[in-house]
């Protein structure tokens, strides 16, 4: 048994680590280790090497224990335990509104889930497909007139206006340059020190959240006075607010315009940085990349003015394996905190009422015991499926990653078409990531020279 309720606290102990010094705890080296070019895991890496699969430390007088095992993993996310609640940082639920699916309490979030979740029906995947793969085919086209590329720069572009796209129908250039501008603000300002005057990234990331606010009630009141009528996530989430309203269970406008908000913020930067990785693996790993092509080349769809169809994807199976592997090798979300409600017992260890548990999803993704070779990009290792909760990229259980087939296709169609137009080269090799990012991304973006491949 892993997580049962502790009513004999002598049988076992508390996890191993330190609690560093007194008030500040570990705190410091955990701010070093973000504000560093190894990213914020490597404070995780050097203590799980210290003190095993199960740790515990104390960070902003708060203490966290990670854990890297499957079995965990399972009992903590598989069934959303109500002895534990999704944690957040207060000053990202301020960002993204009380009302945001990201930072709500059990019960509220299942109404928000459901509501949100029919959304992502296969019809609209279908259209979203068709529209991705013609941005793509835009974006790279203009890389060949360019030259030389920073990857991370267009894939955040492409990302943003797929998205934007598919909620609520944007396409006005002007529009779109501007709201980018403020959602970048509001996603610095995340992990910021919430201090609340002109000038700090917190207050100008608060100012950002207005505008995008006011922005998005504006385009709500022209709907509903019918001088706007899309097929897109809004205009369905409004009729149904028009058509339904006996159940008494719908989204009021706050709830729709944090939840907007948060998809885009949820999409954007996380699949922007994967299909940046996807390429720098691509790079180092020559000989998949010859794999790949070949594969892709045999598609019907090498041509740019075919669109790709939805069941094409399935037929890409090698192309999904380099997906997978790269989200295995990049694990855009590192771990997965969880608020202990209630005194409890995880495998062999004592847990305390108020501790953060944090599921160590990057700590999985590299066990040797899970995975061969784990350091190694091998996308054949998903030939067979992987172990249950040992690849949880997308998170697991009633938290798991609503955008999660979008993601996929995502990287899916843009790795057909950037392979079947293109050879390219990294020309600055350095692997550091950003600092202070939220999620692990390269700091250089990965800038890249592409030569076509009908002039090679
Ligand atoms: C490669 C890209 C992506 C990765 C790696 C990723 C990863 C994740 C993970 C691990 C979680 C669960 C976090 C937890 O349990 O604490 C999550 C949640 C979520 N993701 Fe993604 N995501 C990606 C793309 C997207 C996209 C494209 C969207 C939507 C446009 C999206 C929307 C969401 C939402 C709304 C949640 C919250 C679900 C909930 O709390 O019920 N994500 N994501």
């Amino acid at each position: 048994c892993t997580t049962t309720s502790h009513d004999d606290s002598k049988c076992c102990r508390i996890p191993p680590g330190s609690s560093g010094f007194p008030l500040v705890g570990e705190t410091l080296a955990f701010v070093r280790a973000y504000s560093g070019t190894n990213g914020v895991y490597d404070f995780v890496r050097k203590r799980h090497l210290k003190y095993g699969d199960c740790f515990r430390t104390n960070i902003f007088g708060q203490t966290h224990v990670f854990i890297s095992r499957t079995n965990v993993a399972k009992s903590l996310l598989g069934s959303e335990s109500i002895d534990f609640s999704k944690r957040y940082i207060k000053s990202i639920g301020e960002l993204l509104g009380k009302q945001s699916m990201l930072c709500s309490s059990h019960e509220h979030h299942a109404f928000l889930r459901r509501h949100i979740s029919n959304l992502f029906t296969f019809d609209s995947l279908a259209s979203f497909i068709e529209h991705f793969d013609e941005l793509t085919v835009q974006i790279l086209k203009q890389w060949e007139r360019k030259k030389h590329v920073v990857v991370f720069d267009d894939a955040m572009k492409l990302t943003f206006r797929a998205i934007c796209k598919m909620i609520m129908s944007l396409n006005e250039e002007e529009e779109l340059k501007r709201l980018q501008h403020d959602i970048f603000l509001i996603t610095e300002a995340m992990l910021s020190f919430p201090l609340r005057f002109p000038g700090t990234r917190f207050y100008e990331g608060l100012q950002a959240r207005k505008r995008v606010m006011n922005a998005l009630r504006e385009k709500i009141a022209l709907r509903r006075k019918g001088f706007e009528n899309k097929r897109d996530f809004l205009q369905f989430l409004l009729s149904a607010d028009q058509s339904d309203k006996r159940n008494g269970e719908l989204l009021n406008d706050e709830q729709i315009l944090d939840n907007i908000l948060t998809l885009i913020i949820a999409g954007q930067v996380t699949t922007a940085s994967a299909i940046t990785w996807m390429v720098k693996y691509l790079d180092k790993h020559a000989e998949v990349q010859d794999k790949l092509r070949e594969m892709q080349m045999d598609c019907k769809y090498k041509n740019s003015d075919s669109t790709i169809a939805p069941g094409t994807l399935n037929e890409m199976q090698y192309a999904s394996k380099v997906v997978k592997e790269t989200l295995r090798m990049a694990t855009i979300v590192s771990w997965f905190p969880r608020e202990t409600l209630k005194d409890c017992q995880i495998g062999e260890y004592q847990i305390k009422k108020g501790w953060i548990i944090n599921v160590d999803a990057r700590g999985i993704h590299y066990d040797s015991t899970i995975y061969n070779d784990p350091t190694k990009f091998i996308p054949s290792r998903f030939d067979e499926d992987p172990k249950s909760y040992s690849f949880l990229a997308f998170g697991a259980g009633g938290r798991t990653c609503l955008g999660m087939n979008l993601a996929k296709v995502m990287m899916l169609v843009f790795l057909h078409r950037l392979v079947t137009t293109y050879r390219w080269k990294v020309t600055d090799k350095d692997w550091s990531v950003e600092k202070w990012a939220m999620f692990p991304r390269l700091r250089n973006g990965c800038p890249i020279t592409v030569y076509p491949l009908q002039d090679t």
